[in-house]
């Protein structure tokens, strides 16, 4: 996807009121915790406690790893968490309040536009913040959505085995995430309406969002494994600038059928009550596939096919594009 597309997909967020009155800027996710400019209260606090810098791959990163059938695993554990937080979502009714800045009266205002948050921009925020003092986005498999905007940290810092070339860095595509989640994904899984239940929709919001995000920008491990594999057929490419055979190299159809094949079934078994009335369990691929589910499993297919791959595909371009700089 070109960068004047990627605009465009931020832009238009902005027009329904997501989160976009913010945008992140990739450049400034570069630099993390250790940049960000702290008053000197704030210094002196991130100082005093974070004097100490823990090495190590710390419990709770293990997919960070670059063994392609390690990563292909990480991938697979975090389509779970993204099929439950889908089911868990589709359970509202879509609540466009929570997305309208200032339809419902939230603290603060955009810094940079001077307008309202939405409630949905104001807990994702925060959430952040939060996160962000204890160290989450100092992971390199995370990213946030305001990066800009992050806290000095209030824990010592980790220093993380560098498996990434430095470039990734400077690679978050949460804006084109975040379109994504509030243009593509939540009117497909959400049911048009206003239930009331406006906080616990935004928790199962961000929820996705970060679990989307992190699936996502994973093609950077992905990247540099396939890289890593076979560093002679990617260099011309690369030193050639040619997206088109970097993208064809990178791409496993196979893969990818299975798994769309792989989510479809996830979503059919993780959406349904798998005991009946009287209370038998039944695991037959028959009773699984009648059975009604809670969110529609092609639909979740299709959300994988048509964006969540193509997606991690493009972190992957981006990566390699700048993998011998
Ligand atoms: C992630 C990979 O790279 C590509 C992207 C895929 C995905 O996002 O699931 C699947 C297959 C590949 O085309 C991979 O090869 O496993």
């Amino acid at each position: 996807m070109s960068a004047a597309c990627r605009n465009g997909a931020a832009r238009s967020c902005a027009r329904i009121g997501g989160l976009g009155s913010a945008t992140s800027h990739p450049a400034a996710s570069c630099r993390r915790w250790q940049a960000r400019r702290a008053s000197p209260r704030e210094a002196g606090v991130a100082r005093g406690r974070c004097a100490a810098v823990l090495k190590g791959n710390p419990v709770g990163s293990p997919s960070l790893s670059l063994d392609l059938d390690k990563v292909r695993d990480a991938l697979i554990r975090m389509e779970d968490s993204i099929i439950f937080a889908i089911i868990e979502r589709s359970q509202f009714l879509r609540n466009d309040k929570v997305y309208e800045p200032g339809a419902i009266p939230v603290p603060g205002y955009n810094l940079k536009t001077g307008d309202q948050q939405s409630m949905v921009e104001y807990i994702l925020r925060q959430t952040e913040q939060m996160h962000g003092m204890i160290r989450r986005y100092t992971s390199p498999d995370e990213h946030a959505f305001f990066p800009e905007d992050l806290p000095s940290l209030v824990l010592p810092p980790i220093e993380y085995p560098s498996l990434l070339h430095p470039h990734a860095e400077g690679i978050n595509i949460n804006d084109q995430v975040r379109a994504l989640y509030f243009e593509e994904l939540l009117p497909r899984i959400c049911e048009e309406g206003d239930d009331g239940n406006y906080g616990s929709s935004a928790l199962c919001d961000i929820t996705l969002l970060q679990a989307l995000s992190k699936r996502i920008h994973y093609g950077k491990y992905v990247a540099e494994s396939k890289y890593k594999a076979s560093p002679d057929t990617y260099d011309p490419l690369i030193r050639a600038k040619d997206e088109a055979g970097i993208m064809n190299l990178l791409t496993v159809e196979s893969v990818e059928r299975r798994v769309v094949r792989r989510v479809r079934n996830k979503a059919c078994v993780f959406g349904q009550d798998i005991q009946d009335v009287m209370g038998t369990i039944s695991l037959a691929q028959e009773d699984i596939e009648q059975a009604e589910s809670k969110v529609e499993p092609e639909k979740v297919a299709k959300l994988y096919n048509d964006w969540i791959m193509p997606l991690n595909k493009q972190v992957q371009l981006e990566y390699l594009l700048h993998r011998l700089d």
